[in-house]
């Protein structure tokens, strides 16, 4: 740009709405990061817990008992295990259940840690067994056992540890197994954020870019963050490249809608591939119940794009049901889209009632996956 204003936007990510981040986005991310449980915003009852627990380890002087956070991603989970770190004074050590191949990776990471360190492991529900079978002992008893040798000659040599405390981060509590699950003196569970504190968020975060923002601005962006802190900040941020590239460089409620619009995420927070879901159900199939395969086949995705990408958020938000013969639109969906259900549809009046689970009390049970 002449001025020079214009940075090269940093947007990586295929989709603006997703919840998950790149190495690149996660670095644009860093400058964001609450450092202190104070200023870490919502989840009042796990921050209001989690003080506790530090609190009470800072006025032992011990380490806290290991803490197991579960929810999904880009509430925070990273975040407040570095705030663990920080309030406790003490420094962290990051490793992934992914990145631990063998049980003597996890080996080597915990025999150098020091006294009182925090280690985050996330997406601790991938750990490979041993690794798991030896991060039990280790977290319980604060030992290792290194084996030395092969075959029948090998033995275990024990391995004292200082006390540290173990920060493990989940999207799938379920999927850990309950010797591991139970080794976690406190378990917090994050919840997507409501539209206030994601406009906290936004606030916070456009005065550490240093912009500032009208609140009716941060309101809008918020609505359609689907309440994710990870997604008000992408938002923000491409808002802040249109104000900069095609704006005064104010960032208000008219630069908020033309950015977004642009980006194509509409007032709710659905992209063009969760609007071209609805559509197809509604346009095509008259609002089901259809097929994935079918569905996904109508928008030119793979199955699994549309299970796991478009789907959960438009399940969540009550724009689609998942019936044992398939996915329907609700009457929300129609609505959205500004379209009137034919009678009889599952979106109209007159349409067929789910119940609360979402299965058509009239309709076969089974196995709802691939349908
Ligand atoms: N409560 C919050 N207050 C302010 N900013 C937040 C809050 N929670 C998350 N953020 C911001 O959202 C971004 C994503 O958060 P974080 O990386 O901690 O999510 P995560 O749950 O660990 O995600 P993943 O599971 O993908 O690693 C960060 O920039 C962080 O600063």
């Amino acid at each position: 740009m002449a001025d020079g204003r214009y940075e090269e936007p940093e947007f990586t990510s295929e989709r603006l709405v997703t919840s998950s981040a790149d190495d690149v986005e996660r670095a644009a991310e860093a400058a964001l990061r609450p450092k202190r449980l104070e200023e870490f915003v919502g989840q009042s009852v796990v921050r209001d817990q989690l003080s506790l627990v530090l609190q009470a380890a800072l006025a032992r002087g011990a380490a806290p008992d290991h803490v197991l956070l579960s929810g999904p991603p880009g509430l925070g989970k990273t975040t407040l295990a570095m705030i663990i770190a920080s309030e406790l004074g003490t420094s962290l050590r990051v490793t992934s259940g992914p990145a631990i191949q063998h049980a003597g990776d996890l080996a080597a990471v915990l025999s150098s840690l020091e006294e009182g360190e925090v280690l985050f492991i996330d997406e601790i529900h991938r750990l490979a067994r041993p690794a798991e079978e030896l991060l039990y002992v280790a977290m319980e008893d604060f030992r290792v056992d290194v084996v030395v040798g092969k075959g029948a000659g090998a033995s275990a040599i024990p391995l004292a540890l200082p006390p540290f405390t173990v920060v493990g981060a989940t999207t799938r509590a379920g999927l850990l197994p309950a010797p591991l699950r139970d080794r976690f003196g406190f378990t917090g569970h994050l919840d997507f954020y409501d539209a206030p504190e994601l406009e906290r968020v936004i606030l916070r975060s456009a005065g550490l870019l240093g912009v500032e923002i009208h609140h009716a601005a941060a309101h809008e962006i918020a609505g359609r963050s689907r309440g994710t802190p990870r997604i008000a900040n992408r938002l923000l941020r491409r808002v802040r490249d249109w104000a900069q590239v095609r704006g005064d460089g104010r960032l208000d409620l008219t630069a908020a809608r033309a950015a977004l619009e642009v980006y194509e995420v509409d007032p709710v927070g659905l992209d063009r591939l969760d609007r071209s879901v609805l559509d197809a159900l509604c346009r095509r199939f008259a609002g089901g119940p259809v097929g994935l395969s079918t569905l996904a086949m109508t928008v030119g995705e793979e199955p699994d794009t549309v299970e796991t990408v478009a789907e959960p958020f438009l399940v969540r938000e009550g724009f689609v049901a998942r019936t044992p013969r398939g996915r329907v639109a609700t009457a929300q969906a129609w609505s959205h889209l500004g379209l009137t259900p034919p009678a009889g549809a599952p979106g109209s009046l007159a349409g067929t009632l789910f119940d609360d689970a979402g299965t058509d009390p009239e309709g076969g049970s089974g196995n709802l996956q691939g349908l």
